[in-house]
């Protein structure tokens, strides 16, 4: 465990964050934390504001107001520093299919400006942990696709971030690659302190999660333990908590 941000101190707090396009109010005063050695899931049904609250978290956009900070770094004054603290997975797979495991990693760990005589060791290591070492040579595009996540899931870690943001990442894995996925990024926030914000629609990934924050409409309907919010909507299962609390609106993605 690295010692730069004690277990329980917030790595993640946004206040009041508000966005909108035009007529829609994609988010509406949204505050959350996310704090270092916790990983939260954050659940909403298609439409909810996951994408556009991720855009402002890793400062693709900017709020109409309200703040994010990350390990108090402001990232609307301060972006650079924010963003030096956080990797991110995005919903979109984004690893060039031509490249090497290892050429991919080694490239983005330059890009960044890491020493290489770090960032060599630390993507052996990384490649190993993930069990990613047998396909190091191997073009992308020969991977499975729960590999290719795990690469850029590696890709992420490069730079030791405080705050991993994952994106809807599982969408087009297997359900057991999926529910792989979830528990090498529960050892990663174990092993390394991070804070973890798993942005899904699919109610089984959010059931691993230590807290459940669930954005509807923009807004945060309910923030707590999984269990709670299923004592709170008088529901048997999170999935049943879930439909109740959005309106049960029949959505297909939201089964898992
Ligand atoms: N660029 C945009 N222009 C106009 N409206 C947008 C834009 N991006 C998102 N929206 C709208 O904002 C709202 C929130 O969308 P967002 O993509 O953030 O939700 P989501 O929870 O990520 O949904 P999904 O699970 O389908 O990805 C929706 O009503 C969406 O139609």
């Amino acid at each position: 465990m690295r010692s730069d941000v004690d277990a329980g101190a917030p790595v993640l707090a946004c206040r009041e964050v508000s966005k909108r396009y035009g007529r829609t109010q994609a988010l509406d005063a949204v505050s959350l934390q996310v704090r270092a050695g916790e990983m939260v899931a954050l659940l909403g049904p298609n439409g909810a504001g996951k994408t556009t609250l991720f855009q402002l978290l890793t400062g693709l956009f900017v709020a109409d107001s309200g703040s994010v900070e990350v390990l108090g770094a402001d990232m609307r004054r301060d972006p650079v520093r924010a963003l030096a603290r956080l990797g991110v997975v995005f919903q979109q797979p984004a690893l060039d299919l031509n490249l090497s495991v290892g050429a991919s990693l080694r490239f983005h760990a330059d890009l960044h400006g890491l020493p290489r005589a770090q960032s060599r060791p630390r993507i052996e290591a990384l490649l190993e942990r993930f069990g990613l070492t047998p396909v190091a040579a191997k073009p992308a595009r020969e991977l499975s696709g729960g590999n290719r996540r795990k690469v850029e899931l590696v890709r992420a870690l490069l730079h030791e971030p405080r705050l991993l943001l994952m994106d809807e990442a599982t969408v087009g894995l297997d359900p057991a690659s999926r529910a792989q996925l979830v528990e090498e990024v529960l050892q990663a926030r174990a092993e390394h302190g991070l804070g973890v914000l798993w942005a899904t629609h699919l109610v089984d990934e959010a059931e691993r999660a230590q807290r459940v924050i669930v954005l509807h409409k923009g807004k945060v309907r309910f923030d707590g333990a999984a269990a709670a919010l299923c004592e709170s909507q008088a529901a048997p299962t999170l999935q049943s908590a879930f439909l109740q609390l959005t309106g049960g609106e029949k959505n297909e993605k939201v089964v898992a």
